[in-house]
């Protein structure tokens, strides 16, 4: 697999023409200090601020732990973090997600300009964010390859961004890129034990983009586009990212609706509970087209993943315990978790 750095679309945020041609041919860009970088670090220290709370933090330094661009980052704590029980570690984690600056700093003009332009209409910005927290030890599960098209679903022009909230350096690892693989539609996956879902895109990776990024930087993807996060050998990485579609498009209630509780918990947290925040139930005065998530593919892949199971395949492993912990339909679920005891 040859590594290559990301080539640096910057340049052509001036040309929307040249712009949209080279996410066509790439799957997609590049770009340099999109985001303005005090607000990117004011989320980041909010965030740190969660971590230091919950003790996830050695004491910060400003020798040793010092990036290359100047941001002094403390070192996490992997046995604090390794040690929290399961709810306690979902509850800061929601914490961090639910911060109102790390919402606002996803819809940020300079951003949403971009996006806009690429899509050439109105852009409808997706609730769900995402802020990944990701401790050295925890990346041997990385997220691995795929595409986002199939759990994200509604439109198929949906584009995500994906931005540092500190400098991601070779040892942090960032979000790795496998150019122009968006041209086939939605591609075929194998088992993975290796990776957060079990899964991974099945396609040979003979060439892959990352690089270091810096706070403010922005990768711009398309839905089909295959990537997956780096192993992190390093420090604390942090990330945010947030997906974008043409708002004429239909999008899935997933990316609006919350699993677990709903918006105005979230909210509970913000300035005035979010009461007349132009960032709460923004997407409720839009006219959206929100469609049912299509859980077909997910059904097909618990059922192979019990064929493997019964096979005694270990690539299963991973798979089986999402299937156990996840699955809609509880005798899948007791099966699964039947095969994985059996593999252990
Ligand atoms: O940061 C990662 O590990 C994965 C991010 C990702 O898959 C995404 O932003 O779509
Ligand atoms: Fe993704």
């Amino acid at each position: 697999m040859e590594q290559q750095p990301y080539t640096d679309s910057t340049e052509l945020l001036a040309d929307r023409a040249r712009l949209a041609g080279r996410l066509a041919d790439d799957g997609y860009l590049y770009l340099r200090d999109v985001l303005p970088e005090a607000e990117v670090a004011r989320v980041r220290h909010q965030v740190l601020a969660l971590a230091a709370e919950a003790g996830w933090l050695r004491e910060a330094t400003t020798t040793g732990t010092s990036q290359p661009t100047g941001v002094d980052l403390p070192a996490v704590d992997v046995e604090a973090v390794a040690r929290c029980p399961g709810p306690t570690r979902q509850a800061v984690q929601k914490a961090m997600w639910c911060l109102r600056d790390l919402h606002a700093l996803l819809h940020s003009t300079s951003l949403l300009t971009v996006l806009e332009a690429l899509l050439g209409e109105p852009v409808l910005v997706h609730p769900r964010k995402v802020l990944r927290f990701v401790a050295p030890e925890r990346s041997s599960v990385v997220s691995g390859w795929h595409q986002d098209y199939p759990g994200v679903q509604g439109s198929p022009r949906t584009l995500t961004a994906w931005t540092p909230l500190a400098p991601v350096t070779p040892d942090t690892g960032g979000l790795a890129i496998v150019p122009r693989s968006h041209r086939d539609g939605v591609l075929p996956l194998r088992l993975c034990a290796g990776t957060i879902v079990g899964w991974e895109t099945d396609v040979p990776v003979d060439v892959v983009h990352s690089g270091p990024m810096n706070p403010g930087d922005v990768l711009v993807f398309t839905a089909h586009t295959v990537h997956g996060g780096s192993p992190n050998t390093g420090g604390l990485r942090l990330s945010a990212d947030c997906r974008y579609q043409p708002l004429s498009e239909p999008v899935c209630r997933d990316c609006v609706e919350l699993d677990d509780g709903d918006w105005d918990d979230v909210y509970r947290t913000w300035p005035g509970q979010g009461r007349d925040d132009p960032l709460a139930h923004y997407w409720r005065e839009l006219p959206l087209d929100i469609v049912a998530y299509d859980p077909r593919a997910d059904v097909a892949r618990e059922r192979e993943a019990i064929a493997a199971g019964r096979r005694h395949d270990p690539a299963a492993a991973r798979a089986l315990q999402v299937t156990a912990e996840h699955s809609a339909d509880p005798a899948v679920a007791a099966e699964a978790a039947a095969l994985l005891r059996a593999l252990a």
